[in-house]
């Protein structure tokens, strides 16, 4: 299987301790619940793309049988037939979109997309399936991740499941080091400067990947993986301009223009640290 199989032979210490600790949340969590009974909250972005090669890993060791050798080059296109939820919003990103329901179909994901907020979607979706737990690739740093661990049932108010976040403690260096060693596509905006996708209406390429280059004399966006400071990885993740933006659609550095719409206008931020994290403001 082509993702341990890279994983066996890097030479990153740090990444394989990350990827075993990882899959043996996946292994305990598949073993605990019924397959039917687990689902997967995919929103086609960096962590979640991680997550599902992590789970075609998981899922293949935890099948697998003596005629499918880990090694076999057929094994790159292993299927993990795992439930999967999309909440889809008229303000994703159409690269999200696209990325997210080819990759579905590529891994034979099995995959319902939820027009609903969150709590109304599970709470529909829990009433249709039983449904007993939930992985997601939250990472520590993401807001919410506050209070969470490998295993933690969804809040008070929420439907009852139980939340399996296998990457919590990868650092946004290990989330790109286990994409580039082990060569997983990627949605492309992560090629174009931004290092964390939300809305169109509040997300931009991240400033700090800003380039000048010399030839051209044009500003350009470096990818996603160049960032050398994780903890900028949300300095992209701008508020809305309110009311402006809700009046003019997306934010205005978003899209084509963007780097020139940098050039032409002043723009002001304030940042505030929370913990090692440094969140725009
Ligand atoms: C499958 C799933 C389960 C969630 N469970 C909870 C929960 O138990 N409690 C909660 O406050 N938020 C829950 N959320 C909401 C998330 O914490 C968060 O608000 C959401 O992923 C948006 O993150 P973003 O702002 O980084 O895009 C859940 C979201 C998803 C997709
Ligand atoms: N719209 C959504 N549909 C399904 N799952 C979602 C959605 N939004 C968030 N999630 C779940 O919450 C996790 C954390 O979201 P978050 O936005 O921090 O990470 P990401 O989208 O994977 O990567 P990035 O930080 O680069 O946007 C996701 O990995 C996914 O499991």
């Amino acid at each position: 299987m082509e993702i341990d199989k890279a994983m066996r032979e890097s030479d990153d210490q740090r990444l394989k301790t990350m990827y075993n600790n990882a899959i043996n949340v996946i292994q305990r969590a598949l073993s605990l619940y019924k397959f039917e009974e687990v689902a997967f909250s995919f929103n086609g972005g960096k962590d979640s793309t991680v997550l599902l090669h992590l789970l075609r890993a998981g899922y293949f060791l935890h099948i697998e049988k003596p005629e499918y050798p880990n090694d076999n080059p057929a094994n790159c296109n292993v299927k993990c037939p795992i439930r999967t939820i999309y909440f889809e919003t008229p303000s994703t990103f159409p690269e999200i979109n696209s990325f997210t329901h080819e990759t579905a179909t590529t891994y034979g994901l099995q995959m319902e997309t939820i027009r609903l907020d969150f709590k109304s979607g599970l709470e529909a979706l829990l009433k249709e399936k039983p449904t007993k737990a939930i992985f997601l690739g939250t990472r520590i740093g993401d807001p919410n991740a506050v209070g969470q661990e490998q295993f933690s049932p969804s809040s008070p108010g929420w439907p009852p499941f139980m939340r399996v976040n296998p990457i919590l403690d990868w650092s946004y260096r290990d989330v790109w080091a286990f994409i580039l060693t082990c060569k997983i596509q990627y949605c492309s905006l992560y090629d174009k400067g931004y290092t964390s996708i939300g809305s169109i209406y509040d997300t931009v390429p991240n400033s700090f990947l800003c380039t000048n280059d010399s030839s051209s004399n044009k500003d350009y966006f470096k990818p996603a993986y160049l960032l050398a400071d994780g903890r900028l990885e949300r300095a992209g993740r701008a508020k809305r301009y309110s009311p402006l933006a809700s009046e003019g659609g997306p934010v205005a550095s978003n899209g084509p223009n963007s780097v020139e719409s940098h050039q032409n206008s002043t723009l002001t931020a304030s940042v505030i640290t929370v913990g090692d994290e440094i969140l725009p403001s």
